[in-house]
């Protein structure tokens, strides 16, 4: 049997019902058959075997109480992936949809990306079913102390230090870092995304986006070609696709979408920041219905209006796209909607955002694809950050973190082309990002004999 095929029905069979798990192991397997056929040392060591089963799967019940005093009850996740070039690090995410295996699969992407930024971090991510829509402020902080009274034993400064992801910004970061702190009575850099009177990074908020720009940047510089002047669309409203939106107006770009839940937005003109931003950020989720009321030339559609089984957002006319909402929100026939339509650069704000079909559609017609690994990576780099500067107790300048945050996605954009040259596919950096992210992994994991 081959080494997907294998690989996939024993994951299969030991971890039953984890579809988005098993398509990042699928898209990751496939990247690396060509380094496995060069390098045998890895089938010698039985990396990938090892690889897709985490160190460790943490699952515990949260308790909270809601508003009218009854007791609630959700699931929570930490998953350690691996720890073989650092601690784990990664995302916390809180919505109705999170299970094992949109945790496996986060956590597994994580390894790689985390490999890749070139910094000391190892692969982990974490959650809960728990919905913060609609909830007061009084019933997150008790939800998350909860979440935290069973997590705190499992994480340190130096052991895992979780972030935010979808539904966990700073408030949320907040009421986790206080009960962290109640609980072991240690003031350290143990979460990331904290605000920032309170060991947070400048910069941290932005990261995501902003280095998703950068890298897009860097793709369009290694064709002649640059951001200013184009048209590009984005799905999604929250932290990711504003910065994104905010950091393509800086740079002359014309961000003409973002979307919700519920509808998106077409707005020709440009999307206003502003207005987005006062419907959407500090804990604030209003409709983008609102946004169509306050400019008259916007369009909003509902998602009842959708056509079946199509993302609308991807048939607006653009060069550049920016899926930074959620996982599988980009398909086949949306990326031949792209495609006909022109866009010349996918960049991958949301983590494994496009279908394996439509990843393939892109690489097919060989347009510039940034995959999540790779260009979203700004983030967690940023987090990274914000740990060296709690570690050394001192604060740097928004300059400097953005300034490291541009060349971290820069040298990421290398890393991946140079690595997908040498496997003589030069345009795929799905290819490039998997196997120069794997390698430093599987090479550390060799070096550390077999654990
Ligand atoms: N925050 C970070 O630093 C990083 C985030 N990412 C990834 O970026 C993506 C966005 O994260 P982030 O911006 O932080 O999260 P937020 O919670 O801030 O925003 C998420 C946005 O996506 C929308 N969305 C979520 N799920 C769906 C869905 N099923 N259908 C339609 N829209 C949806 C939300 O709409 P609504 O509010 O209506 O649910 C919201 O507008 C995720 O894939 C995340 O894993 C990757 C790297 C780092
Ligand atoms: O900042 C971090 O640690 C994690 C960010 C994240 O969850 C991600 O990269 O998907």
């Amino acid at each position: 049997m081959s080494l997907i095929k294998d690989t996939l029905s024993r994951i299969q069979q030991s971890s039953p019902g984890e579809p988005e798990f098993y398509q990042a192991v699928e898209e990751v397997l496939e990247s690396l058959e060509p380094l496995f056929k060069k390098e045998k040392k890895y089938s010698e060591h039985n990396i990938i075997q090892r690889i897709v089963e985490p160190e460790r799967m943490i699952t515990f019940r949260v308790t909270w109480i809601d508003d009218k005093g009854k007791i609630q009850v959700n699931k929570g996740y930490r998953v350690q992936f691996s720890s073989a070039i650092g601690p784990y690090k990664g995302g916390l995410r809180f919505h109705p949809s999170v299970n094992s295996g949109i945790i496996k699969f986060l956590g597994f992407e994580q390894i790689f990306k985390n490999s890749l930024t070139g910094l000391p971090i190892g692969g982990g991510k974490g959650g809960s079913d728990f919905d913060p829509k609609g909830k007061s402020d009084n019933e997150i902080m008790r939800f998350c102390q909860s979440f935290m009274t069973e997590l705190y034993r499992h994480i340190g400064d130096t052991i895992d230090i979780p972030a935010g992801d979808i539904g966990v910004g700073g408030r949320e970061i907040g009421y986790l870092y206080g009960q962290y702190k109640r609980l072991t009575g240690s003031y350290e850099g143990v979460l990331t995304g904290k605000k920032i009177p309170w060991g947070g990074s400048l910069a941290r908020t932005e990261a995501t986006g902003y280095g998703a720009v950068y890298f897009a940047d860097s793709l369009l510089t290694s064709r002649n070609d640059q951001l200013a002047g184009k048209t590009a669309v984005v799905s999604g409203s929250g932290n990711v696709a504003i910065y994104t939106i905010k950091k393509l107006i800086e740079m002359g770009a014309t961000p003409v979408s973002c979307s919700d839940s519920r509808g998106f937005i077409y707005h020709k003109t440009g999307i206003n920041l502003n207005t987005l931003q006062q419907l959407k950020e500090q804990g604030k989720n209003e409709s983008l219905e609102e946004y169509a009321k306050i400019h008259k030339d916007a369009k909003y559609t509902p998602v009842k209006d959708y056509p079946k089984g199509r993302n609308p957002v991807w048939s607006i006319k653009c060069d550049l796209a920016f899926p930074s909402a959620t996982q599988n929100e980009l398909n086949l026939a949306d990326a031949k909607e792209l495609l006909k339509n022109g866009c010349i650069l996918v960049a991958e704000g949301a983590n494994m955002p496009s279908t394996p079909e439509a990843v393939h559609a892109f690489l097919e017609a060989k347009i510039l694809y940034g995959p999540g690994k790779a260009a979203n990576a700004g983030g967690v780099a940023t987090s990274q950050l914000e740990m060296s500067q709690n570690a050394s107790m001192l604060q740097w300048s928004f300059e400097e973190v953005d300034g490291r945050l541009r060349n971290i996605m820069h040298n990421i954009y290398l890393s991946a082309s140079q690595t997908a040259e040498e496997f003589g596919q030069p345009h795929n950096l799905v290819l490039g990002a998997n196997i120069a992210g794997f390698r430093k992994v599987a090479n550390a994991m060799i070096d550390q004999g077999a654990v």
